[in-house]
């Protein structure tokens, strides 16, 4: 089988449930983003770009449901993982705080445009929408958004830049992806490994 994994902050504990469910991968090293182990293959990429490799033909990925909501990928999602727990949450500037429902014409700095345009359609109120690649906690503290959607784990990051959550846009794990056409070819392969993790999660394992 191919895994592409992510290669930042959800590597290692992709590589724990994995490797708990009976499959031991190596990730590549020396800058190298390719590694065969056996018979498998780890790919390794960026956790935004994941679902587009598992969508165009890799069997198997792991990435944050939050990157799934955002990027809205066609693929299957057997399993939540137990890890990359966090939460996606509107914030803003404790002096200026508003409830999201009074936003109307409010900026809202994200990484995530299409699930905070999601989140602010069904409250029926039309913000403008600030694409930020990082720091997002940056652009209400210098005046160029009112407002962030962005993760939150401890909170720690809102507090140091004077923010406070408003809102829980959504709760955030890690996921299983599986390419719809893998499932059907590799079926045996593809559901010994969603038992075997499933199983690992059970028992704590
Ligand atoms: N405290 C956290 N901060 C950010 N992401 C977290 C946190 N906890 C879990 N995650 C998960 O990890 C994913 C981000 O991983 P990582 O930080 O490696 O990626 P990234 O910031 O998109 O990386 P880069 O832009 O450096 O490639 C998030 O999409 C989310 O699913
Ligand atoms: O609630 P906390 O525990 O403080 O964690 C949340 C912060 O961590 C992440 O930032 P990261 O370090 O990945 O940098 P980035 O903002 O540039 O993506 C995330 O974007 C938040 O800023």
């Amino acid at each position: 089988m191919r895994f592409v994994l992510p290669k930042g902050r959800l590597l290692r504990g992709s590589l724990e449930v994995l490797q708990r469910a009976g499959i031991e991968l190596r990730p590549p090293g020396e800058r190298r983003l390719v590694e065969r182990v056996g018979n498998h293959e780890v790919l390794l990429a960026r956790a935004f770009d994941v679902p587009v490799y598992v969508e165009y033909g890799v069997d198997v990925g792991i990435t944050g449901s939050d990157v799934v909501e955002e990027r809205g990928s066609d693929v299957l999602v057997p399993l939540e993982l137990p890890f990359g727990k966090c939460r996606l949450s509107l914030a803003m500037p404790n002096e200026n705080r508003v409830d999201p429902e009074d936003m109307d014409g409010y900026r809202v700095a994200t990484k995530y445009p299409n699930v905070t345009g999601r989140f602010f359609e069904k409250l029926d109120v039309e913000v403008d929408i600030l694409r930020l690649s990082g720091s997002i906690e940056l652009a209400p503290k210098v005046g160029i958004a009112d407002a962030i959607v962005d993760i939150v784990e401890t909170g720690t990051t809102l507090r140091a830049n004077g923010l406070v959550e408003v809102a829980r846009v959504m709760d955030v794990s890690a996921l299983l992806l599986v390419n719809r056409i893998a499932q059907k070819t590799k079926f045996e392969e593809i559901n010994g490994l969603v038992l075997g993790i499933k199983e690992a999660i059970e028992n704590g394992s």
